[in-house]
């Protein structure tokens, strides 16, 4: 099986399936600093970035955010000093996808 962050990100719209909870368990597997929670109903995945003062925080939040420009699939990205906290989920389907998990791969290869 193709290592998570090495597959391409589908186009997605409303409509598109959620991964299932015995999906969200094996990809989980490959994602051992992950978490998954449910905010607002809507099933996230969450992990938080440690960083030794801002402006490295800052640069990884940037790279972050060019990676998700390219893939057109967007995270919600908090920023602080020495912190960044990085949130994947699909708002068209208010929930999670297959994309949703690279994505958090390609996240921990940035780091
Ligand atoms: C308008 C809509 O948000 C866009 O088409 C794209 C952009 N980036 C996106 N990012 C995420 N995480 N989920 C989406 O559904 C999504 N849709």
């Amino acid at each position: 099986m193709t290592e998570l962050a090495q597959q391409d990100c589908t186009a997605c719209k409303a409509g598109a399936p959620q991964v299932s909870d015995e999906q969200q368990l094996t990809l989980m597997q490959s994602l051992p600093q992950w978490h998954c929670l449910t905010r607002d109903g809507e099933r996230q995945l969450e992990r938080v970035f440690h960083f030794k003062n801002f402006k490295q925080a800052w640069a990884f939040s940037n790279k972050v955010a060019e990676l998700a420009e390219r893939e057109f699939h967007h995270p919600a990205l908090t920023l602080e000093w020495g912190k960044v906290t990085v949130t994947w989920w699909t708002h068209a389907i208010k929930g999670l996808h297959y994309n949703d998990f690279i994505m958090a791969a390609r996240t921990d290869k940035l780091f």
